[in-house]
């Protein structure tokens, strides 16, 4: 028995649009669901929700079994930090702050068993072999890894056809908020400056061979990424949502009183 395969890197392979969410709950009931919705993917927030290694594999637990596909982003791309996450069985994972190709390189390499990378391979007592339930898994698994970077610099933008060039990278995620930060814009992803470099940046990586990502918390600006060529486009953050929801339920009493 193979592996299991990794849905989500098929659906961009085929180059199917996936929409996705936020769960930056960092707990896995609320996540749950989310599932329930039917979005393409989910991201497990490492990096901005207070998640660690038990919470994101009770979300990866729960998740199983449901259309929404797991993508665990992480603080950073470091080999410990991808080799713990990729036992408890996640799959797909989006790396933060990537601004060269030496750099997509080594992530992608952290995330393969040799000779193509260097896992350590400790998958027998692993929840990503079904605890040995699976016998072929080291020799399957470096097929099912997903990689998305994301680019969300300056620097990162300069280096993006390198990065584009750079085998076991699935996709680049731009992120318009680091992105426009590091232009000078902070908190302002829609300046015009930000928004030309958006718009190139995810034309460049739709017409190469891996897919373009990127979020967006209103319609106008996700459709309009989309027809940039956005392929991973997540819509909204469930945190976001709930927080709306809550204060303009209550701005709409207050307002009667
Ligand atoms: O720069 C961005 O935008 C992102 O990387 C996504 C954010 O981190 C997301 O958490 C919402 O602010």
């Amino acid at each position: 028995m193979p592996a299991p395969e990794n849905r989500f890197k098929a659906a961009l392979s085929r180059g199917e649009t996936q929409y996705g969410c936020w769960a930056g709950f960092a707990d896995p009931y609320p996540t749950e669901m989310l599932a329930t919705a039917g979005f393409d993917w989910l991201v497990i927030d490492g990096e901005h929700a207070p998640n660690d290694l038990r919470t994101i594999m009770a979300q990866l637990q729960v998740l199983e079994g449901h259309h929404s596909a797991p993508v665990v982003r992480l603080p950073m791309g470091e080999a410990w930090m991808i080799k713990q996450v990729l036992d408890i069985g996640a799959q797909t994972l989006l790396i933060p702050m990537v601004e060269s190709a030496e750099q997509a390189q080594q992530i992608s390499r952290a995330m393969c068993y040799p000779p193509r990378g260097i896992r350590g391979s400790g998958a027998a007592l692993a929840r990503a072999s079904r605890f040995s339930e699976i016998p072929d898994y080291i020799g399957t698994a470096n097929d099912q890894m997903c990689l998305l970077v994301q680019v969300e610099t300056q620097a990162g933008i300069d280096a993006l056809d390198d990065i584009l060039a750079v085998e076991g990278v699935d996709g680049v995620f731009i992120g318009p908020s680091d992105l426009a930060a590091d232009m000078g814009h902070a908190g302002d992803s829609n300046a015009p400056e930000v928004r030309r470099v958006i718009k190139d940046a995810l034309s460049r990586i739709a017409a190469s061979s891996k897919a373009a990502g990127i979020l967006a918390l209103d319609h106008d600006t996700a459709q309009i990424y989309r027809d940039w060529g956005a392929q991973f486009l997540a819509v909204g953050i469930d945190v976001v949502l709930l927080a709306q929801a809550a204060r303009g339920l209550m701005a709409r009493w207050r307002s009667d009183d």
